[in-house]
């Protein structure tokens, strides 16, 4: 069953802008622009693009904070616009550059503001509190004041606070931003078994590759509003037309190796790296250059999602 269903919704912003010392323009902003896509229930999604893409304004929408130009858009069912309260109730909300926590409250009394306000049943709210602080790790934080928290401890308070209503959906909006990599590591970990046990569905918007890397199958990038790519992550390797690497260990130095099916591209010593697309079997080119050259060792480098991505939005912004 579909959870999130958009079907050509656009988000169009009048804004005024000084034109002079009085005059003002007005213009018109298309944040999203005619985008379609289902998710389906206990999908872990990657929402990426570049800055102004329109993706915090996709999951505005999405949360009915932000009310769609046009378009139909429902989540669970509901649109979001229209009932907003009663979405709160299905769906949880991160958002990595804000908290949701009172700041001035230790942790564990903004949890019990939640319950109130979400109308939580009792034994579920301590269930689910009891299991996101031991997987979370929140035990020793729950009395520290949220403004007392570093960074990582924050976000780990806050993907508890976005889930102790039980929601279907999680929304997650950079959830990894300025943590370092062992906080990194213990989010990830946490998100991935919350969708693996709980089945809950999760939309993650984050400018981090290796979270989406890690942690989702497919994967959609969003551009100047409009949906560029829609599929499993390890096509946009193709789509980016990108390129893996053998890398040669030679006997003894020599000119770089010639084949028509790769590029050598490097050179150092007796090692060479020679670059082929990455649509392409590597099975013929290790043997043209075992067959050819005094070969000792070889190894392949699959492409990096980062260079491939880079390059994807680098095309598309060309005339
Ligand atoms: N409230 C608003 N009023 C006017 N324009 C807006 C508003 N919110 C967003 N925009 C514009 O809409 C476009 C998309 O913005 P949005 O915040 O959705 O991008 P984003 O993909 O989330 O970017 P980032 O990665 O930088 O967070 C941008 O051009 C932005 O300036």
């Amino acid at each position: 069953m579909d959870l999130i269903e958009l079907d050509g919704v656009e988000k169009v912003f009048d804004v005024r802008r000084r034109a002079g010392l009085v005059r003002r323009e007005k213009r018109r902003v298309r944040a999203v622009d005619g985008i379609s896509f289902r998710v389906a229930r206990g999908e872990m999604v990657g929402y990426i693009g570049p800055n102004g893409a329109g993706k915090s304004t996709t999951i505005k929408m999405l949360t009915g904070i932000l009310t769609p130009s046009g378009g139909r858009l429902r989540v669970a069912g509901i649109d979001p616009a229209r009932e907003r309260t009663r979405l709160a109730q299905r769906i949880g909300v991160v958002f990595g550059q804000r908290t949701t926590l009172w700041w001035d409250l230790p942790l564990k009394d903004s949890y019990r503001l939640m319950h109130r306000m979400y109308r939580i049943p009792d034994a579920r709210f301590r269930e689910n509190l009891d299991r996101c602080v031991e997987l979370l790790d929140l035990g020793e934080l729950l009395d520290v004041p949220v403004r007392q928290l570093s960074l990582g401890q924050r976000m780990r308070g806050d993907i508890a606070a976005a889930l102790l209503h039980d929601p279907e959906v999680l929304y997650l909006d950079e959830p990894t931003i300025g943590l370092d990599v062992v906080s990194k590591a213990k989010v990830r970990g946490f998100l991935r078994d919350l969708n693996a046990e709980q089945g809950t569905t999760v939309l993650l918007t984050t400018h981090d590759l290796q979270d989406i890397e890690q942690l989702c199958r497919r994967v959609m990038v969003i551009d100047h509003g409009r949906l560029m790519y829609d599929g499993a992550l390890a096509g946009l390797h193709e789509v980016g037309e990108s390129e893996r690497t053998l890398v040669v260990d030679l006997a003894r130095e020599l000119p770089p190796v010639v084949t028509e099916l790769a590029r050598t591209v490097r050179v150092e010593g007796p090692r060479q790296w020679l670059a082929f697309p990455a649509s392409q079997s590597a099975a013929p080119l290790v043997a043209a250059v075992a067959d050819g050259y005094p070969v000792v060792d070889l190894s392949v480098r699959e492409p990096d999602i980062e260079a491939v991505i880079a390059k994807m939005y680098a095309e598309r912004a060309e005339p």
